[in-house]
């Protein structure tokens, strides 16, 4: 039985919890999809984890396309969400080609990094039969802009905004919302007042799924890892039993703990 979003959104409402891991090959999306994990997203963190790029700002939509076109060769039933890469959705046409070519690789929704302003881009996607998911919070491909990798909406203003772009989007049509490195009191708040599945990295226990990169939660990726990262291979020296670890400790709440939000 394959994964959609309309079961994802029931869970929501049944109050149970879904995992998501990102994947690029069609190998790992085979082991991911087989040990539960609910969805699979192919992130442009494959500058950093398969390119060896500093950030995802040089991966391209080709790039992104071909691993969708991987990942979906070797999923066996979860739902497939891929990234539209930096300054794919610039202007509502390029969100429409961009997302065009990445559903026609083989996704089953596309991830949309920004805020409030995404909302004329969802109506137009879902207009033509596009599921979306807008990432707020810290937004990787606009590193430059934000002047680093940091948490977002910690001051007063930054939090209300943030509160009202989730509803804003969630108003517009977004499918799910994804948060990424938000203090963990907003994350509950945000997730108890809009009505689609929240995804969360670095949020709160309390959204309705967690997201971790694969190579970080295998303990692989290179350099310090982020707070929010947890190593299950560590506890498990197995790949196949560090994904299902992880699956499990989603889905009954002990990921992420205390020491994993800001
Ligand atoms: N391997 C990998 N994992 C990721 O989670 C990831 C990528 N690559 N590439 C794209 C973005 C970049 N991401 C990042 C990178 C660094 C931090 C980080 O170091 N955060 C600080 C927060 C500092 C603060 O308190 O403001 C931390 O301590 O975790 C967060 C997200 C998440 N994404
Ligand atoms: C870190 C997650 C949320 C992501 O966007 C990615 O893997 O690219
Ligand atoms: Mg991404």
């Amino acid at each position: 039985m394959s994964v959609t979003i309309r079961t994802l959104h029931k869970r929501k409402q049944d109050g149970e919890k879904f995992s998501v891991l990102t994947a690029y090959d069609a190998c790992f999306s085979r082991l991911i999809s087989d040990a539960g994990v609910d969805a699979i997203l192919v992130g442009d963190s494959l500058g950093n984890v398969i390119q060896g790029q500093t950030s995802t700002v040089p991966v391209t939509l080709e790039q992104m396309a071909y691993h969708t076109e991987c990942v979906a060769r070797g999923n066996q039933g979860s739902l497939i969400i891929a990234d539209v890469p930096f300054m794919g959705a610039a202007t509502v046409e390029r969100a429409l080609e961009t997302a065009t070519a990445l559903m026609q690789a083989g996704a089953n929704m596309v991830k949309l990094e920004g805020s409030a302003w995404l909302a004329d881009s969802i109506e137009i996607l879902n207009r033509n039969g596009i599921p979306v998911c807008a990432h707020l919070g810290l937004t990787p491909q606009a590193v430059n802009a934000l002047g680093g990798y940091r948490v977002q909406g910690k001051d007063d203003a930054g939090a209300s905004e943030l509160l009202e772009a989730a509803k804003t989007l969630d108003q517009a049509g977004a499918a799910m919302l994804l948060l990424e490195c938000v203090p963990r009191e907003l994350s509950a708040r945000i997730t108890r007042e809009v009505s689609v599945p929240v995804i969360g990295i670095g949020a709160a226990p309390e959204c309705d799924a967690q997201v971790l990169v694969m190579h970080d939660m295998l303990g692989i990726s290179p350099g310090k890892p982020a707070r929010f990262v947890k190593d299950f291979m560590a506890e498990t020296g197995d790949i196949r039993a560090a994904f299902k670890a992880y699956d499990l400790a989603v889905k009954d709440g002990s990921f992420p703990a205390d020491e994993h939000c800001f």
